[in-house]
């Protein structure tokens, strides 16, 4: 087996093969190719998803599409459930961890949910993971545990990304659509190509479909996390995967990982506000590797604190060109864009920074590089 820490996503699917309750029918197969794992010294964590399934039936609802707060009650009675099916599989604890969007853009949270992992491995006990949905909000949640593995991965620190689901791979169509639809089984670069191929889902227990496994194997994969694409319902499957033989969609790891802390501005952080940039601005800060000058800043828009994250966006073509910290909030922002730095102290009786957003709180989103931090610094004006 060609990793050392695996995180191992599970489908609801998997979970409730019946679309209600918990079943043992898939997780017995994966239980034991995960102590399979711990055996030869390999470490895995768990994401799995299945807890508003196991608990459709002990929440009383009328339509087959529940309300949220019904979905959260349904997540709060069968993440119980879901816990205590895994841990049937197993003679090492398993542990609970529910986490939220929230949680992970915070950088103190985040190093918290790290480092408990961290401990969590070293004594040999199983972290499962799920979305905490019981109090996740639509501005505060991941949203799907495709994405949320993905994150794990990298809070964790793997370099394996492995997600079983009811499908054994990428397909170039939908294959409960077209039977006669072509797997790929491996996939170098993910590209816009790669994007169109994958659809939703089909099934209303599950969120995201292939779209949301595409998304998760870009963000891992380009931080040099292997990811895989299998069935969680063909026992063989992980059985060659533990032999090296790759039975599903492999998508290659790149070869330059994205600085932990770029990725986390990039993938992790929700961006609440924009800033509107003029042409020279554009330039600087797409070529230049300059930092964003309030005096480049044509617009301000949304609500945001100083820290928070904000999309920088082309005014022309209102596309978007970059991701960064703003050094302000919106309501001083707008007061200084257009001017020289040198008057913010003036304006706003105070001048904590001269610039807008440092070129190393910034991502690009559009050119070659996505590390502007490796681009020759030519602003003349990029102090703090
Ligand atoms: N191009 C594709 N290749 C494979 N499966 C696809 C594709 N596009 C959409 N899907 C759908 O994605 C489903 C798996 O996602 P989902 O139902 O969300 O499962 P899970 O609960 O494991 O996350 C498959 O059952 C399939 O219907
Ligand atoms: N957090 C939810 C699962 C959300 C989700 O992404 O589901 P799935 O598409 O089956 O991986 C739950 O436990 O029911």
């Amino acid at each position: 087996m060609n990793f050392q820490r695996v995180v191992i996503k599970v489908g609801s699917a998997l979970v409730a093969p019946d679309k209600q309750g918990c079943s043992g029918q898939y997780l017995l197969s994966i239980a034991r190719f995960i102590t399979q794992c711990q055996q030869v010294g390999k470490e895995v964590i768990l994401v799995s998803s299945g807890s508003v399934a196991a608990g459709r039936a002990l929440i009383r609802h009328g339509s087959p599409n529940p309300s949220i707060p019904t979905k959260q009650a349904m997540a709060a009675v069968g993440q119980m459930k879901m816990m205590a099916n895994w841990q049937r599989f197993f003679d090492v604890p398993c542990s609970q961890l529910l986490i939220t969007h929230g949680d992970l853009k915070d950088r103190q949270r985040y190093i918290n949910i790290k480092n408990t992992i961290r401990i969590l491995l070293a004594n040999g006990v199983i972290p499962i993971v799920n979305e905490n949905d019981t109090v996740a909000t639509d501005e505060l949640k991941v949203g799907d545990n495709d994405n949320l593995a993905a994150q794990v991965a990298l809070v964790s620190e793997a370099d394996c990304l492995l997600i079983l689901s009811d499908v054994d791979g990428l397909y170039r169509e939908n294959p409960k659509h077209n039977p006669d639809a072509e797997k790929l089984s491996d996939v170098s670069a993910i590209t816009p190509a790669i994007y169109q191929m994958a659809s939703g889902t089909d099934n209303h227990i599950a969120t995201g479909g292939m779209q949301t496994k595409i998304q998760a194997a870009e963000k891992a994969t380009e931080n040099g996390i292997a990811t895989f694409i299998l069935s969680g319902e063909d026992a063989n499957a992980l059985e060659q995967f533990g032999q090296g033989i790759n039975a599903g969609t492999h998508f290659h790891a790149q070869q330059a990982p994205f600085k932990a802390k770029k990725h986390w501005l990039k993938h992790t952080l929700k961006s609440t506000g924009r800033v509107l940039l003029d042409a020279g601005a554009i330039h600087a800060v797409t070529n230049k590797g300059a930092s964003l000058l309030p005096s480049g800043i044509a617009g301000v828009e949304g609500s945001f604190a100083a820290g928070d994250s904000i999309d920088i966006i082309d005014a022309v073509n209102q596309s978007p060109v970059a991701k960064g910290i703003s050094q302000y909030s919106h309501r001083d922002l707008a007061k200084i864009i257009g001017q020289n730095s040198n008057q913010i102290a003036a304006i706003l009786g105070y001048c904590p920074s001269k610039v807008a957003v440092h070129r190393d709180d910034m991502v690009m989103l559009k050119t070659n590089s996505s590390d502007v931090s490796n681009q020759t610094n030519t602003s003349s004006d990029n102090t703090q």
